[in-house]
Formats: C-alpha cells, sequence, structure tokens
C-alpha cells in the first residue's frame, strides 16, 4: 500500500467514528487487555482512546507504508539518517552494554563507547570517596535538562555529593547555585556537546573565578563533558578530566553518555549502568515486537491519530510522581526540538501539521491548577498520564493509594464525564430548580470523550527510569519518520543564537541599534535608559 493510500484510510476512519462516545467501546470486555503494550514490566493502556481494532489496523499500515522497521534498522546499524548534518545517530550504542559492534564508516564505535563509560566510572567513583560535597552540573537544554531530570527522579539512590545545576545565562541562576557552596570541596562540570554555547562558557567562567577567588583549584575540580577536544584543552581542562563523545550523539539524546555524568555521581556507579541497561532493554523491545505489541510504535500511533488526525493541537505530560517533576520540561525538548519541523527530509513542505505542543506538570498539583481547562475547555487535550504501582516511603503508602486513586479518576472523568441529565440531579439534590437549575447544571456538565493514555511502572528505580526514556525517544523518532522529517536536527535554535551574538554590542552601548525595526529599537532604548549607569 502505497503511504498515501495508507494515510488516506486513516483519515477515513477519523470521520466515521470522530462523533461517537469511545466509552462505548468498552462494552467490548476484553478492549482493556487487547488496547495496551507491555513490556517486562511496564503497561501503556491507550484503551481509554477512540482508536479501535480496525483504526488500529489502519494505523500500523500507516507505519508499515512509511517503513518504520527500515528506518528503525538504519539508525541502530550506524547509517547517517540525520541528513541534514551527515551523521549517525547512535544514542543507542551509549547503551548498548554487550550487545556487539557498531559501525560506523565501517569502524566499531563500541571500544570507544565502553572505555569512556569505565573512565566515567572511575572518575566517578573517586569523586564519590572525596572531599567533594557539592557537584555543579553547567550546561544547558541536552547538557542540562537530562541529568537534572534523572537526578531528581531517582533522588531516593543518590548517595553521593549534593548536585546543582547551572543552565541560563541570566546570572541569577550561576549566583544562586553557587552561594552557600564552598569553592574548595565543589566540583564543577562543564557540559556541553560543541562547548561554544554562550551561556555555558559565560556561566563555566564565571564559577572558574568564584572557585580561584575562594581558594578552590580549579586546576583539579573541574571536569568537562564534550566532542570538542580543541574547546576543552583552550579551556584549561586537562584530557584525565575531559569525557568526550562524537557527534552521533544528539544533544537531547546524550543523558546516556558523559553528559550524564553528574547522575553517575549522584547515584552511582551501579544505579547508572540499571539505567542504562533499562534503555537498552527497551532498545530490543523496539527492535523485536511486532506490530500492537510494539510500545514505542504504538505510543507513537496513538500520537499521531491525536495530533494529526483529531487535530490536538497539543499534548499534556502529566506524571502522577513527584520526583518526574521535570520530565515534561525533558519531553518538551525532546518532541518539540526533534519533531518541530516544517519541511521532509528532502526539503519539501510537509502537509500536514508536524511535532504537537509538549507541556505538562505532576498530579495531583496540576489537578488544583490547570487541569479544569483540559475537563471542561473548548479544546481536547490528549493526556499522557504516568503512575508507579509502589512509592519509594512505604510508611507513607496511603499517600500513594491516594495519588494512585487520583490518577486513575483523572483518565475515568475524562472519558466518561457528566451528563446534563446527571448534572441536573446533582443540582436539584442541592435545592435548586427551574431555570436555575438548568443554568447551574450546564456549568457542572463534562462532555468526557477526552482521551488519555496511561503509562505504568513498577516502581521509578534507575531500570525503569532508562524504559520510559528509551521508550518517549523512539516514539518521538517513529512518529518523525511518519512525517517524514528529521528529527535529529535543530536549525530553528540558529537564528535566534545569531541575532542575540549581533545584538550584545547594541545592548552594551558599543554599536547604534540603527537598522534594527521600532521596536527592537524602542526596548533597547528603554533598557539602556533604565540601567544604572
Ligand atoms: O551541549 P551544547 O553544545 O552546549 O548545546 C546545548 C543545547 O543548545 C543548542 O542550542 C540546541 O538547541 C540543543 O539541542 C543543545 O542541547
Amino acid at each position: 500500500m502505497t503511504f498515501s493510500d495508507a494515510w488516506a484510510d486513516v483519515e477515513v476512519r477519523h470521520a466515521a467514528t470522530a462523533d461517537r462516545k469511545f466509552l462505548s467501546l468498552f462494552d467490548d470486555t476484553g478492549r482493556a487487555d487487547t488496547f495496551r503494550c507491555d513490556t517486562s514490566d511496564m503497561r501503556l493502556d491507550y484503551s481509554k482512546t477512540n482508536i479501535d481494532a480496525e483504526t488500529r489496523d489502519a494505523l500500523l499500515a500507516l507505519a508499515e507504508a512509511a517503513d518504520v522497521a527500515a528506518h528503525r534498522d538504519a539508525m541502530f546499524s550506524g547509517q547517517k539518517i540525520n541528513q541534514t548534518e551527515g551523521r549517525a545517530v547512535l544514542h543507542t550504542a551509549l547503551r548498548n552494554l554487550d550487545g556487539g559492534p557498531v559501525l560506523v564508516d565501517g569502524t566499531d564505535v563500541m571500544p570507544g563507547v565502553l572505555d569512556t563509560l569505565g573512565r566515567m566510572g572511575v572518575f566517578a567513583d573517586e569523586i564519590r570517596s572525596s572531599h567533594i560535597t557539592n557537584v555543579v552540573n553547567i550546561g544547558i537544554g541536552g547538557s542540562d535538562l537530562g541529568p537534572a531530570m534523572a537526578v531528581q527522579a531517582l533522588s531516593p539512590y543518590h548517595d553521593g555529593p549534593a548536585v546543582h545545576f547551572v543552565s541560563n545565562v541570566d546570572a541569577a541562576d550561576v549566583s544562586d547555585t553557587l552561594r552557600g557552596l564552598d569553592p574548595k570541596t565543589t566540583l564543577v562540570i562543564v557540559a556541553s556537546k560543541t562547548f561554544t554555547t554562550v551561556e555555558t562558557m559565560t556561566n563555566a567562567r564565571t564559577a572558574r573565578a568564584w572557585m580561584s577567588e575562594g581558594g578552590g583549584d580549579p586546576g583539579t575540580q573541574f571536569a568537562a563533558l564534550s566532542t570538542s577536544e580543541d574547546g576543552t584543552s583552550q579551556f584549561g581542562i586537562p584530557p584525565e578530566r575531559v569525557f568526550g563523545f562524537e557527534d552521533w550523539v544528539g544533544g537531547r539524546y546524550s543523558l546516556w553518555g558523559p553528559i550524564g555524568l553528574s547522575l553517575m555521581i549522584g547515584i552511582g556507579r551501579r544505579g547508572f549502568m540499571a539505567f542504562l541497561r533499562g534503555g537498552q532493554a527497551m532498545d530490543l523491545h523496539f527492535q523485536a515486537a511486532q506490530g500492537a505489541e510494539n510500545m514505542p510504535l504504538m505510543h507513537a500511533l496513538v500520537g499521531i491519530w491525536h495530533n494529526q488526525f483529531c487535530g490536538h493541537a497539543t499534548r499534556a505530560v502529566l506524571p502522577y510522581d513527584q520526583r518526574l517533576g521535570q520530565l515534561p520540561a525533558y519531553f518538551q525538548q525532546l518532541e518539540m526540538e526533534s519533531n518541530g519541523k516544517s519541511v521532509r527530509m528532502d526539503g519539501s513542505d510537509v502537509p500536514v501539521h508536524t511535532g504537537p505542543v509538549v507541556w505538562g506538570a505532576p498530579g495531583t498539583n496540576g489537578q488544583h491548577a490547570f487541569y479544569q481547562l483540559i475537563h471542561q475547555g473548548t479544546r481536547t487535550i490528549p493526556c499522557e498520564f504516568m503512575i508507579a504501582a509502589q512509592g519509594h516511603e512505604p510508611d507513607l503508602e496511603h499517600h500513594h493509594h491516594l495519588l494512585v486513586a487520583n490518577c486513575l479518576a483523572q483518565s475515568e472523568a475524562l472519558m466518561r464525564g457528566r451528563s446534563t441529565d446527571e448534572a441536573r440531579v446533582l443540582m436539584r439534590e442541592k435545592g435548586f430548580e427551574g431555570a436555575e437549575l438548568d443554568r447551574q447544571a450546564a456549568h457542572r456538565v463534562f462532555s468526557g470523550n477526552r482521551p488519555s493514555v496511561t503509562l505504568a511502572y513498577p516502581k521509578l528505580d534507575p531500570f525503569v527510569l532508562g524504559q520510559i526514556i528509551a521508550l518517549y525517544e523512539h516514539r518521538v523518532f517513529v512518529e518523525g519518520v511518519i512525517l517524514g522529517i528529521n528529527s535529529f536536527d535543530q536549525w530553528g535554535v540558529e537564528l535566534g543564537k545569531e541575532l542575540a551574538t549581533a545584538l550584545q554590542p547594541v545592548v552594551e552601548g558599543a554599536q547604534t541599534a540603527d537598522g534594527k525595526d521600532g521596536s527592537t529599537q524602542a526596548l533597547v532604548d528603554f533598557v539602556q535608559r533604565h540601567r544604572v549607569p
């Protein structure tokens, strides 16, 4: 079947089913067992969507027409699928712990990967048993969001020095983080794939001055994570404290290698290896599981269904897990930087919308803030709930029961809703009647029929976190393949960087704003007039 025929078939399914209440699909008592994917210990339930067997078949046919399996194999085997940068995409090699050779341009990259992993382990052990009490990771984007998210996620396993993160070029970030730390017992890790990112280099220089002035030794208390040997040596970091990686690891996919060093120092080598094993387990599942059994594939198809066919422009990530508080921001970069594109691989315009807006916050907090719109707003927002069977606080199990009940209640409420008749009964019981009864009832109606998926896992340990991250990486990859875009470049961040570089001397007053638009000129003028002379 051609891709356009397969696409048209899914459109037909959408048109044929758009008006129904998908709660009725549960008349099939086997639905919950059929519309889900399991790995050895995780479950993705997508039964609370309008996808039925025919629609799923059509979506799977679409994946087949897009040749997802061939693209997947090309990625894992080191082909240069990042065509605009001429690079392979091999973050999977970083967790390919015993999976055999991976060739790039005919050379096996695995010896280098494993050697660096070994060096990271030795270094992490040294730091964990040294006088270092605090570690500061300076990086931004992919060199920050991953380790910051994972360090928080795995805090119950943290038994090393405290780990902090500085990312923003706003001096507030570095100042607030370094305040209270001892420059003599702090390790600074400069994390930057390119070692040119202005925010990171500015913060690194500030931290170096802070350490020198405070009696610490940047000569021994700085480490670097980068693909740029020149950059790290020019900064003065000796090679034994540089942990390198190759350009086939994208920034937003880099947590699995040296960029994960702060996590490794925090939770130790064993914990980090378990995290890698989790990622590797998802890789193996993604490569082996067939059709509807394949969790990343189905997660992607549900996403494509909601975004490209149903027209739902955003996607809420709602972990019922306080320690996954930074996961929505992490997925924001992963999904929006990967699939926020307008042209296909060949440079032609993409004829449909591409990546959705990804946002969210942990439950139950979000319930008391923005769920109002999710339940009663005019837009449908597909929700992605996440919940662990167990927490890490066995003495406080009743909290966890409440957490689980809330998570399940939300997806049920979104699907079921509350009809006008039900709302009227409720309001009559409260003593309303006549026109006021109708008016009050209208405000208590929930349309329902709002889709969600739920990812359930046993406990948020390193292995499970590794699976979750790899699941989403592959989900984003599959969506990108179906859209025909390159998920692995990020040209969209360049223009702003170029203009910022050009504007810096204007803001400083060394150049005039002549030639800029009126708004920019006026804003420069405002800032210059209001700053301390
Ligand atoms: O790791 P670095 O080279 O410092 O890059 C940090 C980040 O900045 C860039 O602008 C990209 O948008 C991100 O993908 C990247 O992760």
